[in-house]
């Protein structure tokens, strides 16, 4: 099974796709979401992909839910990981000694309360947290820390100064797992992600949500996300959870009139959060 991924060797994409896939994987490093999205297209490059899309502190990485729908792939199930992030360093270094601080951004983002004491350090965002640690073992970074995980630390023998620097104990980051194949359904799916589009008239997305609780399905996420051609219009990213794929379908029917596109991204099987 080979596996795109966002980022480099201990990064967290690394590990959520192990998650889903087991250890007995190999990991095909991508720079950016981009790039990603295009080896995961590619069958002689990857099977699968594994893209982040959301997180519990930082929200939702908007261009992912462009990318994912202009890519024409399939999500075939989702990971939650919970990140814990930790400040780390050339052995040595002490926090008064940081200038910089590297890191991806959406690390950046969970880690913005610790940030914000130390507003001598500038910071640097990266393509990955794993990579910046690379970076400053590889480099020999002195006065510059990494923000990343345990497993980056241990990989490029880094000294963790300040651990569990995010702002919320229970930070977690969603994972989508993509393929380029429609897979047979599962008997127990029990959630979707679909995009549609709706009219600029009154009550016509309260049209299209009235019908999806009428159904008996919980709306876990509801995300807009801009329509470049279109100023000011919006694309609507859903997920649904349901008990029995009945209820689903028989929203989808429902709501394909109130709506323009409609299309389900995947039907899968719910991750576990905790
Ligand atoms: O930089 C990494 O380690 C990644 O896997 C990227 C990423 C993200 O895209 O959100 C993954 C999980 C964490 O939320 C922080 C960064």
């Amino acid at each position: 099974m080979r596996v795109a991924i966002q980022g480099f060797e201990g990064c967290f994409h690394q590990i959520a796709a192990q998650g889903y896939f087991g250890k007995n994987i190999e990991i095909e490093c991508c720079a950016s979401f981009p790039e990603l999205v295009k080896k995961t297209k590619q069958q002689q490059v990857a099977d699968a992909g594994v893209m982040a899309i959301e997180n519990s502190i930082a929200g939702s990485i908007l261009p992912n839910y462009s990318l994912l729908k202009n890519s024409g792939l399939n999500v075939i199930g989702e990971v939650y990981l919970q990140i814990k992030q930790h400040l780390m360093v050339l052995p040595g270094q002490k926090l008064e000694d940081i200038r910089e601080v590297h890191s991806h951004y959406m690390a950046l983002l969970q880690c913005s309360d610790f940030l914000e004491k130390y507003p001598n350090m500038k910071l640097v965002e990266t393509e990955d947290t794993a990579l910046s640690a690379k970076h400053v073992q590889q480099k020999k970074l002195k006065s510059t820390a990494a923000i990343a995980g345990k497993l980056a630390a241990e990989i490029y023998g880094l000294e963790i100064i300040a651990p569990n620097i995010h702002t919320i104990k229970n930070n977690y980051t969603r994972f989508l797992v993509i393929t380029p194949n429609k897979v047979e359904l599962e008997e127990d799916a029990n959630k979707a992600s679909v995009y549609f589009q709706t009219t600029h008239e009154r009550g016509s997305l309260a049209k299209v949500l009235t019908q999806v609780a009428a159904a008996g399905i919980n709306l876990s996420k509801l995300q807009s996300f801009p329509m470049p051609t279109k100023e000011w219009n919006y694309y609507f990213h859903a997920d649904f959870e349901f008990d029995d794929l009945q209820h689903f379908q028989s929203a989808v029917n429902k709501i394909e009139s109130l709506t323009e596109h409609l299309k389900v991204l995947g039907i899968y099987k719910k991750g576990n959060t905790h």
